[in-house]
């Protein structure tokens, strides 16, 4: 089955609105199932506080108390009730951070594994409309930005809040004039902060986006390193991707550029407030309203004061950048799943009667792939799929084995229909053997083992010896444990077939599915594969896609597909006879073959 161009390396993502909010809430909903080291987070984050603003006050009254009035022998335990304050401070912030790393880890081990079984749920069209490498960056990537901001961020941000609010109630205490001065840096910094995350919010998820496409043209070029080179792709591919990359920096660029006005700001309007404070505070102390002790209590929560706000506003950055990643994770999440109807059975068996009657699908809902398609294959016939390119013989595949539903009309499988069938325990009878067979990394075993994994190692050796595989793989030097790489690129194109059918062998599938399993791969190889596969496909019902009539001549039915319809069908002596399309494709494969 022909592997579909995918669409998303063509147009750029659609940034959805954003819903900052909903995201958060679930997030939350991820975050609260550790209820009890959230509470002994919270608990430390509140004890960290106090103490943090404990530690001015004791400053003050040094000062006030003992140092204007020379009492050293009061200095001394003050001094030393200042550093176990520091010290316990010190164990409060250890301590949350201990926990709420546990917490985010958990979340996101959590995030990482929904998503990942989530893939497995979602049906194959989404895949063909999706880039892998733009989806492998979901549960990189994005899910890497929600664990940092776990980490560090939700502590910072609750405890600048908590900082925040206690240092207004002592600066109150202490002059509401001076705290009524120092406020009036509030809207200041608030419309500062708005106009900068009004541009951060957008661009931080365009620039998850960006990488998410940059990955995954990467992914594509990469595993498609050897046709880049066979057409000499490399200058098309580069100037491609520094399209993307250029469009990665300017949005990674702009997004950071302006978060970083953020602690700037922040710098300007602290400097600006502790200036006001010494000027006005200074005033005041030479008037004698106020002593020099609270003056200094005052600018050190001056500075706790503004310290919180520069956090929040740092990690509302961050946090915007998390929201960004979540959103993109959940919006997989929510991708619709593969769902049977609710009558459907499981099947422990089929025995293989297939039946299209008028099958009509669009794969757009627009365009006509398959129109009016009828046929019926008896168990163990072996069914040929023969028209030119774009007919829709892979589309007929599809719908056998579920990936995608027809549109109209109806598909039975031993007289049942076939939605009243589970796919998954239909899927389980059927066995696939494509034209680009897909290894996995693993030892030769466990690849031929992945048909069934219950077989034991002398039933895997049995299907390598039926596919004709058995004499290549005892000469590898490690035999059944050699280990493949990735797509099994350390064997040939056609072992990599005979692996693929030892597999499907293993699998003992009552309906076989094959793509022109023979293309592209030597005589001598092409013989062993076609021996192999006739093995196979004896006592099974077989659909084969074959573009070299030659390999189909002892078919059961061939269907002739044009433009989406049946415009032939018989056997191949019958359609010889009728002298149609069939009659033409074969003589002229004859005299082309004949001209090679
Ligand atoms: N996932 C898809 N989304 C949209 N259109 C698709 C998809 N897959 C196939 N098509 C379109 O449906 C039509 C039939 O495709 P199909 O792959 O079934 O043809 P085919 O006969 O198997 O061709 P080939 O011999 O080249 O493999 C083509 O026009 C193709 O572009």
């Amino acid at each position: 089955m022909r592997k579909h161009i995918s669409k998303s390396s063509q147009t750029n993502e659609k940034v959805n609105a954003k819903n900052w909010w909903g995201t958060i809430l679930r997030l939350w909903s991820y975050l609260s199932s550790n209820k009890k080291y959230l509470l002994l987070v919270l608990l430390m984050v509140m004890l960290s506080s106090a103490f943090s603003l404990l530690g001015p006050f004791l400053v003050g009254m040094a000062i006030d108390d003992f140092i204007v009035s020379s009492d050293p022998a009061g200095f001394i335990p003050l001094l030393i009730g200042l550093g176990l304050l520091y010290f316990l401070n010190s164990a409060a912030i250890w301590f949350q951070n201990y926990w709420m790393i546990g917490i985010a880890q958990s979340t996101v081990y959590k995030l990482r594994n929904e998503l990942f079984q989530h893939f497995h749920k979602i049906p194959i069209s989404f895949f063909d409309r999706k880039q892998s490498g733009e989806l492998m960056s979901r549960v990189t990537n994005d899910i890497e930005n929600v664990s940092t901001t776990l980490n560090s961020s939700l502590i910072q941000i609750f405890s600048s809040l908590l900082i925040l609010s206690g240092t207004i109630c002592v600066m109150f205490w202490l002059s509401p004039l001076l705290t009524f001065i120092t406020m009036l840096i509030i809207p200041i910094m608030f419309s500062g902060m708005k106009w900068i995350t009004n541009r951060t919010g957008k661009l931080f998820k365009q620039t998850q986006s960006n990488l998410g496409m940059l990955n995954g043209y990467i992914e594509e070029i990469v595993s498609g390193q050897k046709i880049v080179k066979t057409f000499s792709q490399e200058n098309r591919v580069t100037s491609e991707f520094l399209e993307k990359n250029n469009n990665l920096k300017a949005t990674a660029y702009w997004a950071q550029t302006y978060s970083g006005f953020i602690p700037k700001l922040m710098n300007v309007l602290n400097n600006l407030s502790f200036a006001v404070i010494a000027l006005v505070g200074g005033l005041f102390v030479l008037n004698g309203d106020i002593t020099v002790g609270v003056i200094v209590i005052f600018t050190e929560y001056a500075r706790q004061f503004t310290r919180p706000l520069n956090d929040l506003a740092n990690q509302f950055n961050t946090l915007l950048s998390a929201v960004a990643g979540a959103e993109r994770v959940f919006e997989i999440l929510d991708e619709t799943v593969e769902k049977d109807s609710n009558r459907a059975i499981d099947i422990q068996e089929v025995k293989g009667d297939i039946e299209f009657k008028n099958v009509s699908f669009s794969y757009d809902q627009k365009t006509p792939t398959l129109e009016n398609i009828s046929f019926k294959a008896n168990r163990g016939d072996t069914i040929a799929l023969v028209g030119p390119t774009g007919a829709g013989k892979t589309t007929i595949m599809n719908i056998i084995a579920r990936f995608y539903h027809y549109n109209c009309g109806e598909v039975y499988i031993d007289d049942k229909e076939i939605t009243s069938i589970k796919k998954e325990s239909l899927r389980r009878q059927m066995g696939f053997v494509l034209q680009d067979p897909f290894l996995f990394q693993g030892t030769i075993l466990e690849n031929i083992r992945y048909g069934r994994l219950d077989a034991s190692d002398q039933e895997v050796e049995e299907a390598a010896k039926m596919a004709n595989a058995y004499s290549f793989i005892i000469n590898l030097p490690n035999g059944f444990d050699t280990v493949l790489d990735h797509d099994g690129s350390g064997i040939s194109q056609g072992q990599k077939q005979l692996l693929s059918i030892a597999r499907a062998i293993l699998s003992r599938p009552a309906i076989l599915l094959l793509d022109e399993a023979t293309s592209s791969i030597d005589t001598v190889t092409e013989i062993k594969i076609q021996q192999a596969l006739e093995k196979l496909m004896k006592g099974r019902t077989c659909f084969v896609i074959a573009h070299r009539l030659n390999t189909i001549q002892n078919a059961d039915q061939i269907l002739v597909l044009k433009q989406g319809e049946i415009i032939e069908k018989g056997t191949h002596d019958s359609l010889l006879k009728e002298k149609g399309f069939y009659f033409n494709l074969y003589h002229t494969q004859l005299r082309n073959e004949a001209i090679s």
